[in-house]
């Protein structure tokens, strides 16, 4: 069924589609007629906005029939929206025509596995010459004098301005749209100084400007102010009554970037009490401005130049925007990877039911790998190059970057922060190699050692360092059986354990009593045991297995009993605290070479 508020169109596709058509895309604001050329080339079916816009409500009911939501600044794609989305499982992506995504509920979308996309830089150059545009209009009144004359008045006495050239431009927000206002002062001859906890000093080397370390040390200097820094928590009511009492009562403010980063009753109090001398505004916290509101009162005040949301309304940037997003929704609803994620996933919907098994399992195989080996041992991740081998049905993938980016993301969640960054497919790469992780993929068809499953996979890992410890071997192999994940072998040792909650790793001596020493241990500090596996050497019923014995010294360890001592693994799932005083009682008990604990 069509939705009621909006028109469609469609063409025949060309090209073949992962989803079951008819893939459906939801238009709910103006976009320029090339991206939307773009979609409907491809077969997609495009209902466009009409008038009156879908209202919130609408939105509600009409979301669960699309494939791909793409936006400007109007639409609020809240939880609620992707909340009634997820009903009908279809949606893919949001995709945000434009650079700020404040409209969107980011961590909702990433909840439901919707990839949000963005146009980063279509509309920048139109922002910055609208930030422009109005400080020449702010510091000539113009208009003013634009309203005067079509009134009928003729009043050059009022509208005496002021000069920007030699004037000192404070900007908050050194990013794409910040440099270029920055830029475009310096020609204009202004003084330039900037404020960004954030920025490269190289770059605002380059272009001239002077980096003050504190917001407020910065106001008093400067003539006229503009913000550049998108809405976030820390950035809203950025500047507020303290801050705007701090400037010069000749000062001039401009905001082309988001409602709420200029308090806005302190804004309107600054220019009623003429703390400041005027403001150009083309943003508000309410758009348009209900009736009676504080943005309402600032976009009428006779000291405001006052534009509705225009910083991006030029006929370059639209094309631009349109089509960098519709190209993007193009290739997310082909299976492919956006270039512009703003929640980038782990896995893309498309691969979702095939891979996410795999992903899962690889992921768990990283961070095992770095809390047994790595953390356990007092080894390192870094610095150390990895093999993943897939065999069975994933020796046949070639598109394995989705597992790629779960090892780099298993190998280092676990030990580090990653600098407020979370391991995605498009960055995986690019941490990897911050980390010094080297990492090649092989597919072998034979089915290598573990032929009998279905999809198998096996990291093992070398050292690239010269000390015997970081240049030893390390594996560890896993399958998927149905949804279900399981590590076949851990070091030299077969298992067949799912890897998940709270593992203890017991690396031991196999020799009797051992079980019930660690049972008493964790029974002591009140640990249940969940689930218990002995796992023994590698082909330990084989000729191999006495070439595997444990060698202490001059030769084979001789056992409680007299018999000769093999190495196994005891592996535990357990469920209470384990704390250190619990893994160094452990690691003391008889027979006990070492113990890791390993969240997964
Ligand atoms: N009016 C309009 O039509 C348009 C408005 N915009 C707005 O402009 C904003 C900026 O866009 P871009 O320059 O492309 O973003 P960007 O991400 O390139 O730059 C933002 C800059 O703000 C800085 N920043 C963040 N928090 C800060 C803080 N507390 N204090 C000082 N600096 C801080 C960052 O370090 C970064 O350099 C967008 O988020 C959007 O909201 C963008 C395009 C059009
Ligand atoms: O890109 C942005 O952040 C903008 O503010 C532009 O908004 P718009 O697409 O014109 O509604």
């Amino acid at each position: 069924m069509a939705p009621s508020a909006v028109s469609s169109s469609s063409s025949s596709s060309s090209h073949p589609d992962p989803l079951t058509p008819p893939i459906r895309i939801l238009v709910t604001e103006k976009l320029s007629p090339e991206g939307l050329a773009l979609l409907r080339s491809t077969g997609f079916q495009v209902d466009t906005p009409t008038s009156p816009p879908l209202s919130p409500a609408d939105l509600l009911k009409q979301i669960p029939f699309y494939h791909a939501l793409i936006v400007r600044s109007e639409t609020k794609v809240t939880a609620a929206v992707l909340q009634a989305a997820a009903s009908s499982s279809k949606l893919r992506v949001v995709a945000r025509a434009g650079v700020g995504v404040d409209n969107i509920d980011v961590d909702a979308a990433t909840r439901q596995g919707v990839i949000v996309v963005n146009s980063p830089s279509g509309n920048v150059l139109a922002a910055a010459e609208h930030t422009i545009a109005l400080l020449m209009a702010v510091a000539r009144n113009v208009g003013a004098a634009d309203r005067g004359m079509k009134e009928g008045r003729w009043n050059r006495g009022a509208l005496v301005g002021v000069e920007v050239g030699r004037k000192v431009l404070g900007v908050v927000g050194m990013g794409k749209v910040g440099v270029r206002v920055a830029r475009m002062a310096k020609g204009l001859g202004m003084k330039v100084v900037v404020f960004d906890p954030y920025a490269s000093a190289e770059l605002c080397r380059e272009v001239g400007v002077e980096v003050r370390g504190k917001l407020i040390d910065m106001l008093p200097e400067v003539d006229f102010l503009t913000v550049h820094t998108p809405l976030l928590a820390s950035t809203a009511n950025l500047l507020g009554e303290k801050e705007l009492r701090s400037m010069k009562k000749t000062a001039r403010v401009l905001n082309v970037a988001r409602g709420g980063v200029y308090n806005e009753e302190a804004l309107l109090k600054a220019l009623d009490e003429e703390w400041i001398a005027g403001a150009g505004l083309d943003v508000f916290t309410s758009e348009p401005p209900s009736a009676g509101s504080v943005a309402a009162r600032l976009a009428a005040h006779p000291k405001v130049v006052s534009t509705p949301h225009l910083g991006a309304s030029t006929v370059e940037a639209q094309e631009n925007v349109s089509m960098d997003v519709c190209t993007q929704v193009v290739e997310i609803l082909r299976g492919g990877l956006p270039t512009a994620a703003v929640n980038a996933p782990l896995i893309l919907p498309e691969e979702y039911r095939k891979l996410q098994p795999f992903v899962r399992l690889i992921e768990r195989m990283g961070s095992l790998y770095t809390q047994h080996f790595a953390r356990g041992r007092g080894g390192m991740v870094g610095g150390r190059r990895f093999e993943l081998v897939y065999h069975g049905e994933l020796a046949g993938m070639s598109k394995t970057r989705p597992l790629f980016a779960a090892l780099v993301k298993g190998l280092v969640s676990s030990i580090s922060d990653l600098g407020g960054r979370d391991v995605n497919i498009v960055n995986a790469t690019l941490i990897a190699k911050e980390r010094g992780l080297a990492i090649d993929e092989k597919h072998v068809r034979d089915g290598g050692t573990v032929p009998r499953y279905a999809g198998a996979v096996t990291l093992r890992s070398v050292g690239t360092d010269e000390s015997a410890a970081q240049t030893s071997e390390q594996v560890i192999e896993g399958y998927a059986s149905g949804n279900a994940v399981y590590i076949s072998k851990l070091d030299r040792f077969t298992a067949n354990f799912q890897p998940e909650g709270t593992l203890l790793v017991l690396h031991n001596y196999d020799e009797p009593g051992k079980i019930g020493n660690v049972g008493f241990i964790l029974g002591q500090h009140k640990i249940n045991i969940t689930f218990m596996q002995v796992a023994g050497l590698e082909g330990e019923l084989g000729p191999a297995a006495t070439s595997q014995l444990v060698q202490l010294e001059d030769g084979p360890v001789e056992a409680a009993g007299g018999h000769v001592a093999k190495e196994a693994l005891m592996i535990l799932g357990v469920a209470g605290e384990v704390t250190q005083e619990v893994l160094d009682e452990l690691a003391k008990s008889g027979g006990i070479l070492d113990v890791s604990l390993v969240r997964l």
